[in-house]
């Protein structure tokens, strides 16, 4: 009855029946092969936080994603900020270990970088998230400064997975700078360790501007928008690119929930002539071995920047994107020293504060 059913043509031969089974076989691996293989792309080609939408990108999508620095996709969210490839090195998140692992916990991060923007925020969180014992978001969450309302729960799921021995790190450069987010960490937790990357305030100043002025040509000058009142010298300190460089002024509100020991400052500038001596205090300050080493780094003289050695896992060398190590629009060199006047008390204040002397003369 059930041959009669099944095909009138009488019971399947065996042979036909192991042609049948083969070529059922084959096209179910050839399925999970293309599957596979277009989730790893996107898993290589940039973080994306679990939970978070793909998104379709239009061609030359990932050049302009750092200058566009927001998600296509829409916010509220983190805000993608992996960087794309700078030719000819690919880009430096491809061969990370963050967004491979498969096993452990989602933990919200025992250590932040909370700043500074254009400090070299983005060099530190790649370089260090190549150390096995660190696993680090690729975007920058906002949480404690846009997406506080979501709660730690929101917060927690962004994370990558851990193993107990691992510590979970993100970086939102704005925190330094939002009046909340020290007791807002403080109330996640007391014992958070954070990283600030410090940059002469003048020329973080430029390159912020810089960065604003690839998304809109049509902002005044630095020149103009750096006074109150240019005859009288009044620097207008309520404009962001200046105000975030008092960096004495943000610090005090950190100075009331965090010890000083609990705060590492990374100097910008010795981050690019060397590299490996600066990651190699982030790495003693986060409590982990120092495997980030001399051998790690070499200097790409294209990109003008240190850039990450190929390792056996992979074969290329990475460098930041584009959008990381611009060519600085060019400042009247009159404001530039104005601006150096301007900052040199506050800059005294912060050296003694932290007992560090950064020399940005
Ligand atoms: N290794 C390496 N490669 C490229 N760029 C490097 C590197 N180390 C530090 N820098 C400096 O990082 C500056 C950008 O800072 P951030 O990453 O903090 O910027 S952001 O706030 O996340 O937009 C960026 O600033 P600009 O030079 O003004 O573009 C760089 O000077």
């Amino acid at each position: 009855m059930a041959y009669r059913v099944l095909g009138r043509a009488g019971p399947p031969q065996p042979r036909r029946a192991r042609r049948l089974l083969f070529a059922f076989t084959l096209s179910l691996s050839c399925t999970y092969l293309c599957y596979s293989l277009l989730c790893c792309c996107d898993d290589l080609g940039r973080s994306r936080p679990l939970g978070a939408p793909r998104c379709l990108r239009g061609p030359g999508a990932g050049g302009q994603k750092l200058l566009q620095k927001s998600h296509p996709c829409g916010p509220p969210g983190p805000t993608p900020s992996a960087p794309p490839a700078a030719a000819p090195a690919p880009r430096l998140s491809a061969a990370n270990h963050s967004g491979a692992q498969k096993l452990g916990t989602k933990r919200l991060p025992q250590a932040l970088i909370v700043g500074v923007k254009k400090g070299g925020t983005r060099a530190v969180l790649e370089f260090i998230r190549v150390h096995p014992d660190v696993r680090a978001l690729g975007t920058e969450p906002h949480f404690f400064d846009r997406n506080y309302g979501r709660g730690l729960d929101w917060y927690r799921s962004l994370m990558p997975r851990t193993l107990e021995s691992q510590i979970t790190l993100e970086k939102t450069p704005s925190y330094f700078v939002t009046q909340d987010a020290p007791r807002r960490i403080f109330n996640m937790s007391r014992d958070t360790k954070l990283i600030v990357v410090v940059r002469d305030p003048v020329t973080r100043a430029i390159s912020d501007y810089t960065q604003t002025l690839s998304k809109k040509p049509d902002i005044p000058t630095f020149e103009v928008l750096t006074f109150r009142n240019r005859t009288q010298g009044l620097v207008d300190a309520s404009w962001g690119a200046i105000r975030i460089g008092l960096y004495a002024l943000h610090l005090q509100s950190w100075l009331r929930y965090f010890p000083l020991a609990q705060i590492h400052f990374v100097s910008g500038e010795r981050l690019i002539v060397d590299p490996a001596g600066e990651m190699g205090r982030v790495q003693d300050f986060l409590g982990v071995r120092r495997f980030l080493t001399d051998k790690h780094f070499y200097f790409n003289k294209t990109k003008g920047f240190p850039c990450l050695r190929k390792t056996e896992s992979s074969l290329l060398p990475r460098c930041l994107g584009k959008s990381k190590g611009r060519t600085h629009v060019q400042i009247d060199p009159e404001v530039i020293d104005q601006l150096r006047e301007f900052y040199r008390p506050y800059n005294i204040k912060f050296y003694e504060t932290v007992g560090q002397d950064f020399r940005w003369e």
